[in-house]
């Protein structure tokens, strides 16, 4: 899709404000590109290997970052709401030291539009998989230390960092001053805002950012011709996580799959979801998209044994003593019900969101995206019942 160059004064400042703090770019700038706000462009043709960005890491923002830690916020709240706090504390200071980031980033408006944490609530109940709700943990735990009536400014500055964030596990830091000591940090202590990298737009192949101490990289993944949008991959995500953590979702998405955990955990007596839980394989049961073809996870594999045949025979399957080929294709037939009867749901959940109007539908994107994705998944199934299909 072709950039629009020079997406305007605010970006320029901006520009000039990174180039300020260290930050290296090379052959790269920012771009508007319909529908993905900005991103990033070749300015000149790129090869394989080269380094396109380099931020130090006195230029991100993290609970380390001493703007941040002058609130003295309580360690035990998520990093997540510690962030989200001081983008709220310092969004009206002209004077703050990042003001020229902030000026670049998405409005309230755009929020509103895209993130499905705002969208009614109609909407909500019919998407394919449910936020986690840490918004409003975040919010309570830090209302002390905010403004009164600040839950719609803590909401744009917390999807701010929902949506800006890249994984930074303070190699910088000696273990002492680590937030945690430092074997116990968990992806969710390990955020970082990182500026000019968050321009680049996500793809399920793109270029993977490199950390250490002295700061980010991101170097080219490929040979790239002027003009053309040179993305990130922000980790091997499926649509339904792009869309409820960043409000897009890919037209082709190789980590595409869909749950099928709502199909399977009801059928399950007791006795059957104590002994899964026992075996690790509760829940989390996933149809992949292609490629490969689909089919579904070995945890599907295993709840549908425990539904269909002997205990013994799913023992085996676990196991390993057995390799499932002598009941697959029993299983394999189940597998075709379980999806028959998805598909009549995907159907019936199309049609109600068809049907949507006035308020209950929203504005025209977040309908349109929510009927995309339900086409996606209906052709996840229908692909996975061809192949069970033979
Ligand atoms: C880190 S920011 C990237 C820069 C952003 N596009 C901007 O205008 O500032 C992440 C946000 O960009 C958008 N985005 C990223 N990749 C996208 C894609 N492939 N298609 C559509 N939107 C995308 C989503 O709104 C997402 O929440």
């Amino acid at each position: 899709m072709a950039a629009v160059l020079s997406p305007g004064e605010a970006h320029d400042v901006f520009i000039k404000w990174a180039k300020e703090q260290g930050i290296e770019m090379n052959g790269v700038a920012p771009a508007t590109f319909v529908g993905r706000g900005i991103g990033i462009v070749a300015a000149r043709d790129l090869k394989k290997g080269e380094r396109l960005v380099f931020v130090p890491a006195s230029a991100l923002i993290s609970i380390d970052s001493n703007p941040v830690k002058k609130h003295n916020f309580p360690k035990n709240l998520t990093i997540h709401g510690r962030l989200a706090a001081y983008l709220l504390l310092a969004y009206d200071d002209s004077h703050s030291r990042y003001r020229p980031w902030q000026d670049i980033w998405p409005s309230e408006e755009d929020f509103n539009k895209i993130m499905p944490l705002n969208w009614p609530q109609k909407l909500k109940d019919l998407l394919p998989a449910a936020a986690k709700g840490q918004l409003e943990t975040d919010y309570k735990a830090l209302k002390p230390f905010l403004p009164a009536d600040s839950e719609k400014l803590f909401t744009y500055t917390w999807l701010i960092v929902n949506t800006r964030c890249f994984y930074w596990d303070y190699p910088n830091l000696p273990a002492s001053r680590l937030p945690k000591k430092r074997q116990s940090l968990t992806a969710d202590d390990c955020y970082a805002m990182c500026p000019f990298l968050d321009y680049f737009n996500h793809a399920d192949e793109g270029c993977e950012p490199t950390h250490d101490a002295s700061g980010y990289a991101v170097t080219c993944n490929q040979n790239y011709k002027a003009g053309e949008e040179i993305y990130v991959s922000y980790g091997s995500h499926n649509n339904d996580f792009l869309l409820i953590e960043y409000g897009f979702i890919l037209a082709r998405n190789k980590c595409d799959d869909t749950k099928l955990d709502h199909l399977i955990l009801p059928k399950l007596t007791t006795t059957q979801s104590e002994l899964l839980k026992e075996d690790g394989f509760y829940g989390a049961y996933t149809l992949p998209t292609h490629p490969p073809p689909p089919h579904p996870c070995h945890r599907t594999q295993s709840a549908l044994r425990i539904l269909h045949l002997p205990i013994r025979r799913y023992t085996a399957f676990i196991s390993g003593s057995d390799d499932g080929s002598t009941d697959q294709s029993r299983i394999n037939n189940a597998l075709k019900t379980l999806l028959a009867e998805y598909a009549r749901t995907i159907m019936e959940i199309g049609d109600e969101v068809a049907e949507l109007d006035g308020e209950a539908a929203g504005v025209a994107e977040q309908k349109d995206v929510l009927a995309r994705r339900w086409r996606q998944v209906r052709e996840i199934v229908r692909e996975g019942a061809r192949e069970v299909s033979g």
